[in-house]
């Protein structure tokens, strides 16, 4: 695959590939998804998760081997992405209703910089804001099961959105790992006005969302349920060696 032509926006570095899985296997991993133990689900303020791969602590990853319809695509994202340098081994699902999102964060430092994003469901918007860094230390105190942390600071200039559509696969990594926060806005509607991939989300939709095409306005009539795949490169295998 040849990546470079999947990158959108002006900001290194965002890739945006649509129709990265076919209506049937988005279909089957939504039943892999449900059908796993409700055990597996963790409910958060406002969404639910699931996490596989095992737990990810500040020094690593206490690993649990993943499922191979997971492997299936994790191993898909590694080929053809080519951005990591070993085997994708943690995934986390998240759960959004329509009045759900996810507060504006940076991924926590156990996962190495490149994130790989497939979405199921309901499209939405994410928003990209820059940070100002933190001067010091870690932000450990705000960080939650998904290893992200809240990030106070925060200015409004170059912000750009992404519209996420069903089936396809978001990358990002360098400047837009680092330097940005990431975020999904709660509200029920989503303005799609300022993406900067409008014309390569919209090619590929399928009449699987309700939009208001004048107004640029993406009503989330469904869940959506997106697959957050990284690496945490440092591999605890001995639980009790910590
Ligand atoms: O659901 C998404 O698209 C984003 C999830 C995310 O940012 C995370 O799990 O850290
Ligand atoms: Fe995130």
């Amino acid at each position: 695959m040849d990546l470079e032509s999947f990158r959108v926006g002006l900001t290194p570095t965002v890739f945006y590939i649509p129709g990265f899985i076919t209506d049937q296997e988005e279909a089957q991993l939504l039943n892999h998804i449900y059908g796993a133990s409700g055990s597996k689900w963790k409910t958060l303020k406002n969404r639910r998760l699931q996490n596989w791969g095992g737990m990810v602590h500040e020094k690593g990853l206490v690993p649990q081997e993943l499922p191979s319809w997971l492997t299936k695509i994790t191993e898909k994202i590694n080929e053809s992405s080519g951005l990591f340098p070993s085997a994708i081994n943690h995934v986390l699902i998240n759960e959004y209703h329509p009045d759900q999102g996810i507060m504006p964060h940076q991924d926590g430092p156990a996962y190495f910089p490149v994130v790989a994003i497939l979405s199921l469901g309901s499209p939405v918007v994410m928003d990209f804001s820059p940070h100002l860094r933190l001067i010091s230390g870690d932000d450990d105190n705000s960080r939650d099961q998904s290893g992200e942390s809240g990030v106070s600071e925060r200015d409004n200039q170059n912000s750009f959105s992404v519209l996420m559509m069903p089936r396809s696969l978001l990358i990002f990594k360098d400047e837009a790992y680092s330097d940005y926060l990431h975020g999904i806005s709660d509200s029920p509607t989503h303005c799609y006005k300022q993406v900067v991939n409008e014309a390569e989300a919209l090619a590929c939709s399928s009449g699987d969302s309700r939009t208001d095409g004048d107004n640029k306005i993406l009503h989330r009539d469904q869940t959506r349920v997106s697959l957050t795949c990284r690496l945490v490169p440092k591999v605890h295998k001995n639980l009790f060696r910590f």
